[in-house]
């Protein structure tokens, strides 16, 4: 399955080398398109067809209200002032991160609905509260769907409750959700010294093994991160998070590696330009750096178009577009006539690009030193990428 989605990724690839290999298989391309398509739909539906089996084994008597069923579902849990809130604000409603000292304390659980490329859900749940202790809570509307649940310890306080806590939640989900995923942000690490971060981490997952062995779960389905607001951090724990509840996501890692080799890109990101979570990469290491690069790209692109505006190419910059070395018309280039745009960062001589795949994705990369002729070639297996992004999308979007 995987292998015939990304050989339509590959399939109308140019290779910048001028070795044009794929060239010739594009019209088989074309009709093996569907073939792809019809696999992923089935496998969709098999998968759901199992989840559905799942929850119904375990269906709630007062299920959650109609508009929020079959979105992921995120749950934010932990102790008071362990920074819930802030990370919600500061990820999903673009708050400045030294304006979270402002926040006042949750009162009751916060449910935000973000429309995004997968329309989730993000529960804030207060400090206080202990789902389990409380009769009123319906714990199978709130678990039944999938989705994962970030427990955030405070790392720069005395987390032994908090861990205490998580683990009698991690239990008592274990013997009835086992397939919850359980992501612990060790939260607040930007005061700490990296020596201090890999401790506590190493001491919380210890102490958070430990117990789940001594009940006999092994391997539960349990990942830390260290997390803060006041850096990319936050935003590269989220992105590993959201990417564990995309159906297929080999495919996406596989049309972006093969993006990456043909357009000899260092490395390539899908966004989610809202969030700035990114849902997919290519196969290299990620890093941090180029992470922090094309994401600050994102936001220089997005403040420029609200002070500008959009406006089409002027006839002098698509003569020179049109002219030598391409002598094309530019449609002929497949450059997209919008939303798409290249910068050349001063050090290195390394282009980076954006090409915006929908209202909420857009592809990012940065592309090797000296690469910038190349552009229309690499304009055109972009667009063949982001046309098999749509297509994986409309698939996979959970109705
Ligand atoms: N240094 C540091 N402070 C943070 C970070 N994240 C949040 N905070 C601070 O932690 C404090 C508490 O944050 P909240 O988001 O209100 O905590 P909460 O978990 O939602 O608290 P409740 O609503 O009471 O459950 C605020 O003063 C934040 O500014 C972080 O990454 N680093």
């Amino acid at each position: 399955m995987d292998s015939s989605l990304r050989g339509q990724a590959g399939a109308l690839q140019v290779d910048l080398d001028g070795d044009n290999e794929q060239a010739e298989s594009a019209q088989a391309g074309a009709s093996t398109l569907t073939f792809a398509q019809r696999n992923l739909t089935r496998i969709l539906e098999q998968n759901q067809q199992r989840q559905q089996k799942n929850i119904a084994s375990k269906a709630p008597e007062n299920p959650a209200d109609g508009t929020t069923k079959g979105k992921p579902r995120l749950l934010l849990m932990g102790q008071r002032r362990s920074g819930k809130s802030s990370i919600s604000s500061v990820v999903f409603h673009k708050l400045p991160p030294s304006e979270t000292l402002f926040l006042e304390s949750t009162a009751r659980i916060q449910k935000d609905s973000l429309p995004s490329f997968m329309d989730f859900q993000v529960w804030d749940f207060p400090g206080q509260i202990d789902i389990f202790e409380n009769p009123t809570f319906d714990i199978d509307a709130m678990f039944g769907e999938i989705g994962a649940l970030i427990w955030v310890i405070d790392a720069q306080d005395d987390y032994m409750e908090a861990v205490a806590r998580l683990n009698v939640t991690i239990l008592n989900l274990q013997r009835t959700y086992p397939f919850i995923k359980i992501e612990v942000f060790i939260h607040k690490v930007d005061g700490l010294s990296d020596d201090y971060k890999l401790d506590i981490q190493r001491d919380i997952t210890i102490r958070i093994q430990d117990e789940l062995s001594d009940h006999g779960f092994e391997n539960a389905p349990v990942t830390f991160h260290l997390t803060s607001i006041y850096n990319h951090s936050i935003f590269e724990a989220f992105s590993k998070v959201i990417q564990k509840l995309i159906p297929r996501l080999g495919i996406l890692e596989a049309m972006l590696t093969n993006l990456c080799r043909t357009c000899r890109f260092e490395k390539a990101y899908l966004f989610d330009v809202t969030s700035k979570i990114y849902i997919a990469t290519d196969s290299a290491p990620a890093d941090m750096t180029s992470y922090e690069i094309c994401s600050d790209y994102i936001d220089v692109i997005i403040d420029v178009t609200e002070v500008y505006g959009s406006w089409p190419r002027s006839d002098k910059y698509r003569e020179g577009l049109e002219g030598p070395p391409w002598s094309q018309k530019l449609e002929d280039q497949a450059a997209s006539n919008w939303a798409e745009s290249c910068m050349v960062l001063s050090d290195g001589n390394k282009p980076i690009i954006l090409r915006e795949v929908d209202r909420y994705l857009a592809l990012v990369a940065i592309m090797k030193e000296d690469s910038y002729d190349k552009i229309p070639l690499v304009n055109i297996n972009v667009e063949v990428v982001v046309q098999g992004l749509k297509e994986f999308f409309d698939i996979t979007k959970p109705r």
